[in-house]
């Protein structure tokens, strides 16, 4: 693999294939509420997911995703900090090796089980790729994970994993419906930062649930049976400020 997350090929080794590594506007961070600034120009958050734009799950090596179909704005994401639409392209998770850390993004310095990130882009650029070249190109909505009682709707993509046990290997997924992924309550954080996995562009604006979502797993149905960490460290906020809605 190019890229991953093991001793000679992980976090801090990516900026030698890509320096944006070192940028000033990379992610994740790690939120500290003190520096979060209340902002009343930010909307409520409009998820507007069509289950029947769910076409499968494929594993990408270094995780998973659960992919849409993002020809049509049949599943976008509006308000919040965003004033354009954007289109669901894909879903996927980080988690760790134990249950103390996992997370990409954490809070005063704690890390979660895992992290669910909602990948949208923005529909007046042309395509994903184009998108990734704009700093108001993709919208991630991040949702920290915390393990509870079975989630049914998360429950779901843990039992397709069976069947994509290898690299590139995909599996039919039809009729999911990410906004079961959500907690019920839309508060969130937001700033603007990069994607956490090379190409690493600061082509993101983030949007972080303040609530978690809980998820159950046996030992042994654990997504990562051979991927066990796949979260970056925190990075530099440099000069960034992070804003909340609400107060
Ligand atoms: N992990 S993430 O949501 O920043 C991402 C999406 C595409 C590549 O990396």
């Amino acid at each position: 693999l190019l890229w991953g997350y093991g001793k000679d090929n992980g976090p801090n080794t990516w900026h030698k294939l890509f320096p944006i590594a070192n940028g000033r506007h990379q992610s994740p961070i790690d939120i500290q509420l003190w520096n979060t600034k209340f902002d009343s120009s930010l909307k409520p958050l409009n998820f507007n997911y069509d289950p029947s734009t769910t076409r499968g799950i494929v594993n990408k090596g270094y995780s998973f995703n659960v992919e849409f179909d993002d020809s049509t704005d049949k599943s976008v994401l509006s308000g919040g900090p965003l004033t354009e639409q954007y289109r669901l392209a894909h879903f996927s998770f980080h988690w760790g090796s134990r249950d103390d850390q996992g997370s990409e993004h954490s809070v005063d310095e704690l890390k979660y089980s895992a992290e669910l990130h909602l990948v949208q882009w923005n529909t007046k650029y042309k395509t994903f790729c184009d998108a990734m070249h704009h700093p108001d190109g993709l919208a991630v909505v991040g949702v920290f994970l915390t393990l509870g009682s079975a989630h049914p709707e998360l429950q779901k993509v843990i039992d397709a994993l069976g069947s994509i046990k290898k690299r590139n290997m995909s599996a039919a997924c039809t009729h999911f419906n990410p906004a079961g992924l959500l907690p019920d309550n839309h508060d969130f954080w937001t700033y603007a930062g990069s994607l956490t996995t090379p190409p690493l562009s600061e082509c993101v604006i983030w949007i972080l649930s303040k609530f978690r979502s809980l998820y159950s797993t046996t030992k042994g149905e654990h997504p990562e049976q051979h991927i066990v960490e796949n979260w970056r460290p925190c990075q530099p906020l440099e000069g960034r400020q992070i804003r909340r809605d609400p107060l």
